[in-house]
């Protein structure tokens, strides 16, 4: 480690008795990647908030260069140096690339007028630190995920960076596009600027870190050179435990398929696609953002209406016009964005699975039954493992891994006959991780279909026994459970999904009932 240029001691902070940090001492080293891991509600993003002035330590202090940082509000985090880019990137969608990079810098400097060549000069000037061209004129509303990045990276250097904390900054990104981002944080780093790297995929961890910190409980379990770990030895420091992920082999022998999508097209969004989900199917979706996967899941929803083609639901030909008619026909999908589309977040844990459920939790006084409620609610924290058991603790306080695991267990709840997981382990750790797979498969052996959309490999390879691989809305290819079970397939499929246009199409019958791929 270089010359430490902030210094954490004894930093500790409760919310309303629960300690979410106990006595953290650490330093990050100038020029230095610092990658912080830890399961979910290990204090993480707390910490992140304490060095950035959000929360004020209830003990405890952070220095920056041997002066301490006033801890009352982020402006003295900002004019140290600190800056965070968080997961939803806390730009202003209706401004342009240039407005947004400059404005902190031109409020900063007290600028009262709106100098718009300023604007530009900045932007362009930040841009080409990140060494990347933007449109500046260009709204930030049409920009990719990956772009609003860039932009959210060059604002922070706008604001004189010395310390950038990315809190989970590759959930929403292509293979590529995290390959470059990892590239530029590793050119930012060779200038000097010092990086805190928060991210539940190890592999991305161990190809940045220099040094690895370890969070449990709120405690501080670990600090090591990143070479001295590797994947497994950084997974027992976060969980204590070994993890592995079982991988699933469908028992049923009902070939009745539940789900039949035929010829389902919608223009912009996918076209011609067909397959059939059985009894005890996990039938993995992937391919890269983008590809239609998303779509085609909310049509099967009844929020996104399909042009042209059939659903069939046990044989029968069905039209799903609202999610309403999806939950009535058994179907239940967990969203890709849980805090827009699977949450209310002011709203208690239990308020959060009860809303699924409230029908039959109606008595016939037509009151809501509380004991039910409450017993579903607890039952739901306990299966999901969530670390806060209060259930009546809002969402928005649980941490992001902990938010995840209500969404899924609120539409478990639901006891679904067909269950859509777009992205379902988004931002939870590993342990955490191999709970919830434990779950789908347990799902799927007591008879349920289960589709699972996703573009990590491992987590298609442990879960399906069927995939769909999707490109630019059309299915591109699909494999059966002898595919997947090949020692090669893993790479095979990380190849197809990281350039699938590069793919040569070679199963040409579709996976339907009338098939001969109905592994
Ligand atoms: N504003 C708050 N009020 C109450 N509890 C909170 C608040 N913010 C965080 N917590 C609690 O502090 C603990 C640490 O949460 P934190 O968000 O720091 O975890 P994390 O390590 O970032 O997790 P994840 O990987 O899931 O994002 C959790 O138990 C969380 O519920």
């Amino acid at each position: 480690m270089g010359d430490s240029i902030l210094t954490a001691e004894n930093l500790s902070i409760d919310f309303g008795g629960v300690t979410a940090l106990e006595n953290i001492n650490l330093s990050i080293g100038q020029g230095e990647i610092l990658c912080l891991a830890g399961e979910n509600g290990s204090g993480k993003s707390t910490f992140v908030k304490i060095v950035s002035g959000v929360y004020s330590p209830s003990s405890g202090s952070v220095s920056i260069d041997g002066s301490l940082v006033d801890s009352h509000g982020p402006r003295g985090a900002i004019s140290a140096g600190v800056q965070v880019i968080y997961q939803d990137l806390s730009l202003f969608d209706h401004l342009t690339v240039a407005e947004n990079i400059s404005i902190n810098r031109m409020m900063h400097d007290g600028s009262k007028l709106v100098k718009r060549s300023a604007m530009r000069t900045i932007a362009a000037e930040q841009l080409a630190r990140v060494g990347v061209e933007l449109p500046l004129d260009e709204r930030v509303s049409t920009l990719s995920v990956a772009n609003k990045q860039l932009v959210a990276i060059a604002r922070a250097l706008s604001m004189d960076a010395r310390i950038l904390f990315m809190d989970e900054p590759t959930t929403a990104l292509t293979t590529n596009e995290v390959k470059r981002l990892l590239k530029i944080v590793l050119e930012l780093k060779n200038r000097g600027l010092s990086i805190v790297f928060i991210s539940h995929k190890l592999d991305e961890v161990f190809a940045i870190a220099d040094r690895i910190i370890i969070f449990r409980n709120g405690h501080k379990v670990g600090d090591f050179p990143a070479h001295e770990l590797d994947e497994e030895s950084l997974s027992f420091h976060m969980t204590g435990r070994r993890v592995s992920y079982a991988r699933y082999h469908r028992e049923p022998n009902d070939e009745a398929p539940l789900l039949q999508v035929q010829g389902l097209s919608r223009q912009g969004n996918y076209s011609d696609v067909s397959f059939d989900l059985r009894k005890g199917d996990i039938l993995g979706l992937t391919g890269l953002l983008g590809a239609g996967r998303t779509e085609l899941a909310l049509s099967l929803f009844g929020l996104n209406t399909p042009d042209s083609g059939q659903i069939l639901i046990d044989g029968k030909l069905t039209s799903i016009s609202s999610p309403l008619h999806a939950m009535g026909h058994g179907i239940a999908l967990v969203p890709e964005d849980r805090k827009a589309q699977g949450l209310f977040g002011a709203q208690s844990i239990r308020n959060n699975v009860s809303s699924n459920v409230i029908d039959s939790l109606v008595g016939r006084t037509r009151l809501i039954d509380r004991k039910a409620e409450k017993a579903l609610a607890q039952t739901t924290v306990q299966k999901m493992n969530v670390n806060n058991k209060d259930i009546d603790t809002p969402v928005e306080n649980l941490s992001g891994g902990n938010q995840q695991k209500v969404v899924i267990g609120k539409w478990i709840a639901r006891e679904p006959t067909i269950f859509i997981l777009d992205s379902p382990t988004v931002g939870i750790d590993i342990g955490s991780k191999q709970e919830i797979y434990d779950r789908i498969h347990a799902l799927a052996a007591s008879g349920i279909g289960v589709i699972v959309i996703s573009d990590e490999p491992e987590e298609i390879i442990a879960n399906c026994n069927r995939v769909l691989v999707m490109h630019e809305g059309v299915v591109l290819d699909r494999f059966g459970e002898a595919d997947l079970r090949a020692p090669e397939f893993k790479d095979r499929l990380a190849t197809i999904i990281s350039d699938p246009g590069a793919h040569v199409k070679h199963v040409t019958v579709p996976l339907t009932s009338t098939s001969g791929n109905q592994q």
